[in-house]
Order: C-alpha cells, then sequence, then structure tokens
C-alpha cells in the first residue's frame, strides 16, 4: 500500500492536462460490448478502475487492450456474469447490468451494496429493467436477470439517477421500440454515453435533458469514440491552483460541463479566465466562503463537495456545505480538523468557519473525492500530511501527484510501513 506524502507551501504554477473523464469512459466501456465490432476509445484515463472495467470486460467474453489513453474492446461470445470480486471494488460494474440483458437476455451481477459515502440503492435501474421485460430474482447476493428480448417502455424515474440513467439507456438502445426515459439525469457523462451509442448506430434524442427518447435497434457496429474530459479532475485542480495562492492553465479540459463550480469558486474569489487552450486559474488568497448545495447537474456535483470544503477552511468568514445526493459524504470533514479546520457537522450539512492556519498530519484516506480534499489541504499546510489509503485516489486520478510536482507541489508517493 501506498501514501502521498506532501510538504505543504508551495505555489503551484504551470499548466496541467486534464485526463479523460472517468465517470463517462466507465459506462462507455461497458456499452462497448453491445457492438457487434471493434470499439475504440480515445481519451480513457489510464486508472485503477479503468484496468478493473478491461478485466471484467474479459470475463464477460470479450478481448480488451489498452495503451496510452486508448482503449480496444472487441465483444466476443459473451459470458454474462459480473463476480462480487470485480464489483466490490467498482461500483460501475452494475452498468453491465443492462447491456447484457439487451444483448443476451441473461445476466447475474453481484449486488454492489454501500460503500464509504452511502447506500447507493439500484432500485430504480431493476425497476427500469423489469418495465422493459426483465424478470429478476435475488441469488446469494447476486441479482439474476432474463428476459425475452427488452421491449420499449415509458419509464418514470422517482429521481433523477445517473447510474440508473445509464444502464437503462443502453438496455433501450437494443430494446424492440420506443422507450420513453422521464426524470432522467442529465449529467455530461450521459451525453457522452448518448453520444457514443448513437455514434455506434443507436437512436437516441433528448440526452442531457430529462426526458430521453431511444428508438430501439436490431444491432449496434464498432466505431472510434473520444470521451469527455473529467470535469471533477478539472474542478479538483482548480482548487489546487487556489489554495496554493497559484496560476495553473488547464488544458484538455471540458468547458459548459464545469459551469456550476466555476460559478461557485469565482463566487469565493477564485480568478478563472476562459483561454483558447483551456481555463486559467488563480488566486492572490482574497477567498472568501460561500454555500454550497450539491444537486444533480448542472447544479453543484457531488463529486467536488469535499474539495470545495478543504479550499472553505482557509477562505475569510463562514460557510456553508449543504450534500444531498449522498447520506455519509462528509468523512474528510474529520480529517480535514485534524489539520486545523474548523467544520461542524450536522446531519447531512456541514458549517466551515474559514482562516484556518492548516498544520500538516497523517491523514486516513476514506473515500476516493475525500482523499482529494485531503491532498489539497496538504498542498497549503504547513509541515508535512502523509494521506493514507492512496488506492482510492488512484481509482479516480491519473498520475496525481506527478501532475503536481511538475506544477511545484513537493509531493511524493511511498510505499506504507
Ligand atoms: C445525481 C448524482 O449526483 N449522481 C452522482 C452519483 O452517481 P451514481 O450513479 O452512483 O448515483 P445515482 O445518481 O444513481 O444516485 C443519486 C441518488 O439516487 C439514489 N438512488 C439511485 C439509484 C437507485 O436505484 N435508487 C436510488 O434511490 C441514490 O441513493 C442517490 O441519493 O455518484 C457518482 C459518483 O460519485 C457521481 O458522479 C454522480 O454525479
Ligand atoms: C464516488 C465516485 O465514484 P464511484 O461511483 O465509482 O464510486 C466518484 O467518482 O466520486
Amino acid at each position: 500500500m501506498y501514501k502521498l506524502v506532501i510538504e505543504g507551501g508551495s505555489r503551484l504554477e504551470g499548466e496541467i492536462r486534464i485526463s479523460g473523464s472517468k465517470n463517462a469512459s466507465l459506462p462507455i466501456l461497458m456499452a462497448s460490448i453491445m457492438a457487434d465490432s471493434d470499439v475504440i476509445l480515445e481519451n480513457v484515463p489510464g486508472l485503477k478502475d479503468i484496468h478493473t472495467s478491461l478485466k471484467l470486460l474479459t470475463l464477460l467474453g470479450c478481448k480488451s487492450g489498452y495503451s496510452e489513453g486508448s482503449a480496444r474492446i472487441q465483444a466476443g461470445e459473451l459470458v454474462p456474469e459480473a463476480p462480487y470480486d470485480l464489483v466490490r471494488t467498482m461500483r460501475a460494474s452494475v452498468l453491465c447490468l443492462g447491456p447484457l440483458l439487451a444483448r443476451l437476455g441473461r445476466a447475474k451481477v453481484a449486488l454492489p451494496g454501500g460503500c464509504a459515502i452511502g447506500s447507493r440503492p439500484v432500485d430504480q435501474h431493476l425497476r427500469g429493467l423489469e418495465q422493459m421485460g426483465a424478470g429478476f430474482e435475488l441469488d446469494s447476493g447476486y441479482i439474476v436477470g432474463k428476459c425475452k428480448r427488452l421491449s420499449g417502455a415509458h419509464i418514470i424515474f422517482d429521481l433523477p439517477t445517473v447510474g440508473g440513467t445509464e444502464n437503462l439507456l443502453m438496455a433501450a438502445a437494443l430494446a424492440k421500440g420506443e422507450t420513453v426515459l422521464e426524470n432522467a439525469a442529465r449529467e455530461p457523462e450521459i451525453t457522452d454515453l448518448a453520444e457514443f451509442l448513437n455514434a455506434c448506430g443507436a437512436r437516441i434524442s433528448g440526452h442531457g435533458t430529462s426526458v430521453i427518447r431511444v428508438q430501439g435497434v436490431d444491432s449496434l457496429e464498432g466505431c472510434t469514440y473520444r470521451v469527455m474530459s473529467d470535469r471533477i479532475e478539472a474542478g479538483t485542480y482548480m482548487v489546487a491552483a487556489a489554495i496554493t495562492h497559484g496560476e495553473v492553465l488547464l488544458t484538455n479540459c471540458p468547458d459548459k460541463e464545469l459551469d456550476a463550480v466555476v460559478a461557485k469558486l469565482q463566487e469565493m474569489g477564485v480568478v478563472i479566465s476562459p483561454e483558447p487552450e483551456g481555463f486559467r486559474v488563480s488566486s492572490n488568497g482574497d477567498l472568501q466562503g460561500v454555500d454550497v448545495v450539491t444537486l444533480p447537474y448542472p447544479g453543484f456535483p457531488t463529486d467536488m463537495q469535499a474539495q470545495i470544503m478543504a479550499l472553505m477552511c482557509v477562505a475569510a468568514g463562514t460557510g456553508t456545505i449543504k450534500e444531498t445526493i449522498f447520506e455519509n459524504r462528509f468523512l474528510h470533514a474529520l480529517e480535514l480538523n485534524r489539520m486545523g479546520a474548523r467544520i461542524k457537522l450536522s446531519g447531512q450539512s456541514a458549517v466551515v468557519r474559514g482562516g484556518a492556519d492548516l498544520v500538516g498530519a497523517p491523514v486516513m484516506a476514506s473515500d476516493l473525492r475525500a482523499s482529494a480534499s485531503l491532498v489539497l489541504a496538504g498542498l497549503r499546510a504547513r509541515g508535512k500530511t502523509e494521506v493514507q489509503r492512496i488506492y482510492h485516489l488512484d481509482r479516480g486520478y491519473e498520475v496525481m501527484e506527478k501532475k503536481l510536482e511538475a506544477v511545484g507541489a513537493k509531493i511524493s508517493r511511498q510505499k506504507e510501513n
């Protein structure tokens, strides 16, 4: 196991290239098993979750390879089982359910269960697939699904679910007839999945709005597709620039997909200017606490909540954060307090008293974005911070320490004792 060791206090200056999006790549990799010929994906980040997905695709009967941001998938004779050992390390595995049912009429996928940030149910995925004609039973922790060819249906989600919308979108692409998904999630990663499926021959419209229409087709062909860049990685490095009073140019960056994050950081006093190559982000340290509520897109993303909390710790005044997506996504607050932050938690709300003089400490990462917030705090803190259990970070940030080191951070990856 590795930890990141950070000597805080360096001002970040230079250029950071943003990688492809994890949360777009994972469903697109799963969707690739529905194509009859080779899929080539570009701008795919070299992350642990990507390698886990490729391993899952191999178990499902596909041939796959990855090299320098490019993944190739060739679906063969499919095997309809996603084993628990893989699903428990990567929740996105549950996204093979829709594609397997659509392609094979059979699927046996381990139930992902909860994780550190919350219970993360999949009832909306299953209910929608049932409306399309699938039947499910639970067998030793596995969801076992069967169907004849799925049929189009009118599905109204109880709440906008990103994974649920993705699973249903993939299933509907190969179903018989029209499917309408209402109260669908509008996240850019869903738009990217729909664009990929359309490039394979699917007939999807309305993606990016809350009503998505899918005219099912009989088959999909492979294609070459460039995955969108990672809006959460970009937001994280925006905070890195601000928290160190630095100036960083982010390239290969998403644009309007970052609007809510850019607006909130600007409200705090971070200077963010669009340039032809991306976003230039800087701060002279004159930052103000703000009020943040996490919401489905286009609201402020839950995946940026931990990072903006780190920045609010060192801003002037008091800010508040309300987390409405996950019931237990404040684990980083307790670790930030160990570094001198002044955060009070009450249920789904946090009050962050700013002006903290952060001091380095050994801290424990509990989940992906919590880990990122501890790294950000460590970049700012006086002295040494050791962020332990960074396997969480490796799921979602490509060579984070190398990217930060290249812009002036004193950070290294070391073996834990
Ligand atoms: C809306 C939202 O911000 N979704 C985030 C969620 O996606 P992810 O796909 O993991 O989660 P969902 O979008 O499905 O969950 C949204 C909400 O719906 C609930 N729910 C979901 C499915 C279901 O069948 N039943 C149910 O009740 C969840 O408990 C949650 O409160 O985590 C990802 C990783 O952090 C983020 O990238 C997504 O932006
Ligand atoms: C929690 C996250 O991912 P996952 O849904 O893969 O756990 C995330 O991207 O912040």
